[in-house]
């Protein structure tokens, strides 16, 4: 790799907050320091606690049986091991940053497993640090490796869907009520319009927040911070009203931009002030360019296929599993004409409506029973076979979401997917055409704005966070809700400040240890929420590698690809009879930077970011510049996850505190996640900042309507 394009790739690293690390557990990196251990501190690095051998030969040793009681309790003490050492971590799950639900998973069980796959501990010294002080005891040799070694995903994915299945009991019993609450709250509205003094009381009396009408829930409006007595609308600086957003991804910039630009005269104006969790959200790899390439090497499955080009070929799969494709097509085009029929997009005043991908769960759209029904069970039904879905399917759209499980996807989900990353491309949702770089391109409709994503990411950002307060990589510890209706914000620095408004845009269960008071209520949704990793916390599409070694791609398509697909997915037959989704996102392709998009084609530095790599491959160590972990970051669209998503309005609001952020729209994407923040900022009090776009502010009322607020 020459300079210029480590450089280019070393900014690309620094601007999306990825690190340049040690690489994660699976991810074929030949690299000669990967036994190294390091004190937590450093990016990427393994956590180990800063123990000395005095204080370790000081603490008593226990049989492995006390750590690993039943559930994980002994005497109503958490424990857990890590590196033969037990820590009691009782009083610290309340403070975890990652959440009580992500800590009670690892309950019993040694740490070593989560924190090679939740990186984040290794960023900084802090876990190492503050594990020192909660060392209880210590294990024999021999139970310490059977603590590491009797940690695995599997144990993983069991405990941490013991913990799922008690909050889906508690949601399901939410959602239930949620038409008698809608109800309610709808009657509670009607009595404020006609007399707002007795809406705001009836509104203190319902235990779930009425927008506009509850307390906290009310937008805040420039008079009410009027301090000259004239009613001229002036505000001193001291007095502006201030909304904190914690967690600065896609999301909480679009509450913050919405809150800063959207503001005017009649509304709310001021400072917004964003507490960045983390620099991650902006810009990670869900990026789509021209086109998609996919080699499979499956018995049964072998060939490759053009995701966005229907011609067909000789070895394309569209022709070797052309029966499976068909009963897909069939899938779509019924869930289509269902969700058509209860959206009323068949209605002469919807005609023109251009698809959306909010429409299905809106207005009778609630009642459609495929936004439960999974699109898989469906296509099962109708006769469609395992291997198309594990070799088609599930790879196509891992690639989109980076969720490798994809069994839960409602059946709404279909033609919604169909509109954008088609795997049925046709006139209406793919463009196929010469372009001036390749008579052979095939673009994506929704993908073709990527061109110029390298100077595009780095300006969106600066525009969204343009007169904003910022805080880079601040910890919040806490939110507490004061007497006179502010919010007191305390950070890991001892800073404090006091706000009127709050706006949540993190993962849902990091909220519950920052917001302790949120309630039963909220915390049953917060802990509802499944993301990928809960399903496949160490498969490879959690761990990034971002390197220039296109020797990783098969030789017979290396060329083509790296010209001009933005992922190429390569489907092989591990040795113990399992798939293996590799993933490459080409950055040359996807996210050019100035310097390198205008570059002949044959010219082109490689850039990719691998996942799973297939049995066998690796990586030179020389030309890795980083890695990147994906844990938390994409929600799964599953029925459960709607359940939530669509019960948070029930909380919304409440006390002046709201969330935005993926896991409160129906998906997973970074346009719906942008606009969730606006919506938050609405209900605040800011103006929909697009007003010319009619189709967009559609949309826009269309999320709110999702999101109840
Ligand atoms: C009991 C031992 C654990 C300790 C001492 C611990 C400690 C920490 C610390 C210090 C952070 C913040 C890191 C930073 O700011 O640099 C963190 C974040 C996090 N932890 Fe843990 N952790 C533990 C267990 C777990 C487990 C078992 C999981 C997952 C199953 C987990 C998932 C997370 C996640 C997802 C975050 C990031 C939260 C966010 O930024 O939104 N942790 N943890």
């Amino acid at each position: 790799m020459d300079d210029d394009t480590r450089g280019y790739l070393d900014e690309v690293m620094e601007y999306l907050g990825l690190k340049r690390t040690s690489p994660g557990p699976d991810d074929g990196v030949v690299n000669e320091e990967d036994d190294d251990e390091c004190v937590g501190g450093g990016p990427g690095n393994r956590v180990v606690v800063p123990l000395d051998d005095e204080t370790v030969d000081s603490l008593p040793i226990l049989p492995l049986s006390i750590v690993r009681s039943p559930e994980g309790e002994y005497k109503g003490r958490l424990l857990v091991s890590h590196g033969g050492i037990v820590y009691d971590v009782t009083e610290f799950a309340d403070n975890h940053p990652g959440g009580k639900d992500l800590l009670m998973t690892s309950v019993g069980l040694d740490l070593g497993h989560f924190f090679d796959n939740y990186t984040v501990h290794g960023n900084t010294d802090k876990a190492a640090t503050w594990l020192a002080g909660m060392a209880i005891g210590r294990l024999t040799e021999e139970d310490a490796i059977i603590a590491r070694n009797g940690t695995d995903s599997v144990m993983h994915v069991e405990r941490r869907h013991f913990w799922l299945s008690k909050a889906r009991r508690r949601v399901v019993f939410v959602a239930a009520t949620l038409p008698m609450w809608m109800t309610v709250r709808s009657c509670v509205r009607f009595v404020g319009w006609l007399v707002p003094s007795l809406g705001r009381m009836l509104a203190r009396l319902v235990p779930v927040v009425v927008p506009g009408l509850s307390q906290g829930a009310e937008p805040l409006l420039v008079n009410d911070y009027n301090t000259d007595g004239e009613g001229s609308g002036m505000i001193s600086d001291e007095n502006v009203p201030t909304v904190a957003i914690i967690g600065g991804g896609i999301a909480g910039c679009g509450t913050a931009v919405a809150a800063t630009i959207g503001i005017s005269g009649d509304s709310l104006r001021g400072t917004c002030r964003d507490f960045r969790q983390r620099a991650r959200s902006i810009g990670t790899s869900e990026m789509d360019g021209p086109s998609r390439a996919a080699a499979r090497k499956v018995p049964g499955a072998v060939g490759t296929l053009w995701a966005a080009d229907p011609t067909p070929y000789d070895g394309s799969l569209r022709n070797v599993l052309k029966k499976d494709f068909e009963i897909y097509e069939k899938v779509v085009r019924f869930s289509d004409k269902v969700c058509n029929l209860f959206t009323f997009r068949w209605a002469p005043w919807r005609r023109n409506d251009t698809p959306s991908m909010y429409d299905a769960h809106t207005n009778l759209g609630l009642l459609n029973p495929l936004n439960v029904v999974p699109l898989y069970s469906l296509y099962k039904l109708m006769g469609g076979s395992e291997l198309w879905w594990q070799v088609v399917f599930t790879p196509h759209y891992t690639a989109s979401f980076l969720v490798d499980e994809l069994r839960p996807f409602p059946a709404v989900f279909g033609p919604l997917i169909e509109a954008q990353i088609p795997l049925l491309p046709n006139e209406e949702n793919t463009r196929s055409f010469a372009s001036s770089r390749s008579d052979k391109d095939c673009n994506i409709t929704t993908c073709q704005t990527w061109k110029d994503a390298g100077k595009g990411i780095r300006e969106v950002f600066r525009m969204l966070t343009e007169d904003i307060d910022l805080r880079e990589n601040t910890r919040i510890l806490n939110v507490e809700v004061l007497p006179n209706g502010k919010k007191r914000i305390r950070d890991e620095y001892d800073n404090v400040m006091d706000v009127d408004r709050v706006v949540f845009a993190c993962p849902a269960n990091a909220v519950g240890n920052i917001h302790k008071r949120a309630g039963w209520l909220a915390n049953t949704i917060f802990s509802t929420l499944v993301y990928a990793d809960d399903h496949h916390p160490d498969s490879g599409h959690m761990h990034a590698v971002i390197h220039s070694d296109g020797s990783v791609i098969d030789e017979r398509y290396r060329d083509d690809c790296l010209k001009r697909a933005s992922n190429i997915v390569e489907i092989t037959e591990k040795s113990d009879g399992t798939i293996n989704i590799e993933n490459q996102y080409n950055f040359g392709v996807q996210t050019p930077g100035p310097g390198v998009y205008d570059l002949p084609l044959d010219e082109k530095p490689v850039m990719l970011i691998s996942h799973a790599l297939g049995e066998g491959k690796s990586i030179n160590e020389k030309l890795v510049v980083g890695t990147a972990n994906h844990a938390r970051a994409h929600p799964l669209y599953s029925g459960w996850n709607v359940m939530a998503m669509l019960s948070l309005r029930l909380v919304q609001g409440r006390d002046g505190i709201y969330y935005c952020s993926n896991w409160t729209t129906p998906g997973n994407c970074h346009d719906m996640s942008f606009l969730s923040g606006l919506v938050c900022a609405h209900a605040i009090g800011a103006k929909y900042p697009f007003e010319g776009d009619r189709e967009a502010k559609k949309d826009f009322h269309r999320l709110r309507d999702l999101m109840g607020i």
